[in-house]
């Protein structure tokens, strides 16, 4: 058995990618974010107070038929952004690309921070990471992935992120025809719950690649690629205009600049991000001024491979070989 789900990027600036979720019998249809940097699905719900989960759409237990309360079970998180939220836990039924999980943990949000209540084009998340990340007490739950794994044909999924257009998650299968090179394939580091893995080098525009190992996480609920300064210095070095401003806490440049493009090594190919993926978007409407969608790792102490870099692969999260594979598209 297999899934596909379409997802889209949620505004001009590809910030994060939605994917229709079904829960519950009758199916009610919540937009969700698939987040391979953690673990746990959880959903704006009608335990959620009124005025957070205004503009959103909720999930109600209470109107599906499979919906059952995992009693004493709860969830709390925080995420990188220092977002957060927690809750309490039922199971039921969820689809995602036409498959079908019976028994899924959906955490119900009873509370959220303010940045989920402002982002309404989400309804939450669905966690893509190791089971281990998963934050629901007392006894941690499994990922929707991890609970389908054995009855997908093949136990990984592929993320196809595309710039300013759909893209898809597939779950199962490898439709090699959305890649142009050939998958390379390096070990994946499940053990804090995220995709870790070693880039082994980096390039600005068409230089020659040199060896400088790279670890860090593919990870598809971040937006920006986040790597150490040294590189992001080597990389802005070539851009006429850039600098780092204080306001938008990150390196803006002239709009009109044409980039270089940023390539990495990993399982023994060469990803190339273009120029135009680097440009992430006007630091406002209309504004000349445009936001680097290469930003320094510094603050965070982790490298992230977030979607500016995922936009330009089809990533595999290999799940059965523990291992991640890269294909340029
Ligand atoms: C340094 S890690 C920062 C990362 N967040 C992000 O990358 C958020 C995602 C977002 C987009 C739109 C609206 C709201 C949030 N974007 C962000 O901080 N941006 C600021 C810079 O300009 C680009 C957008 C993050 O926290 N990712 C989470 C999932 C994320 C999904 C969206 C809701 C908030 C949580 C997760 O991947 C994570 O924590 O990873 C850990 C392992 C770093």
């Amino acid at each position: 058995q297999t899934g596909s789900a379409n997802t889209n990027p949620s505004d001009s600036a590809d910030d994060e990618y939605i994917t229709s979720v079904s829960i519950g019998t009758p199916a009610q249809v919540l937009p969700l974010d698939f987040d391979t940097g953690s673990s746990d699905l959880w959903v704006f719900s009608s335990e959620t107070p009124k005025s957070s989960a205004s503009g959103h759409v909720t999930y109600s237990p209470s109107k599906s038929s499979t919906a059952k309360k995992l009693s004493g079970s709860t969830w709390s998180i925080e995420y990188g952004d220092k977002s957060s939220s927690s809750g309490d836990v039922y199971t039921d039924i969820v689809t995602i690309g036409g498959f079908s999980v019976k028994t899924q943990a959906v955490e119900s949000a009873t509370k959220v921070s303010t940045q989920f209540v402002q982002d309404t084009v989400i309804s939450g998340l669905v966690g893509l990471g190791f089971d281990v990340g998963n934050q629901v007490s007392p006894r941690p739950q499994k990922t929707w992935f991890s609970n389908a794994a054995s009855s997908l044909a093949e136990p990984l999924f592929t993320a196809d992120l595309r710039h300013q257009e759909t893209g898809s998650y597939n779950f199962g299968f490898i439709d090699t025809s959305l890649a142009k090179g050939t998958i390379g394939y390096t070990p994946a580091d499940g053990s804090e719950g995220y995709w870790g893995f070693t880039a082994t080098g980096y390039s600005v525009g068409g230089a020659k690649l040199n060896r400088n190992s790279i670890t860090g996480i593919a990870d598809t609920g971040t937006t920006l690629l986040l790597l150490p300064d040294n590189i992001v210095d080597a990389y802005y070095n070539n851009v006429e205009s850039a600098e780092y401003d204080d306001s938008q806490e990150g390196v803006v440049f002239d709009c009109s600049e044409d980039l270089p493009s940023f390539s990495f090594g990993v399982g023994g190919q060469t990803i190339t991000i273009s120029g135009d993926l680097l440009n992430l978007t006007p630091i406002e409407e209309g504004s000349s001024t445009c936001f680097g969608g290469l930003q320094s790792s510094a603050d965070i102490g982790i490298n992230i491979f977030g979607d500016v870099a995922l936009k330009a692969a089809l990533v595999v999260f290999d799940l059965g070989n523990e291992r991640l594979g890269w294909a340029q598209k």
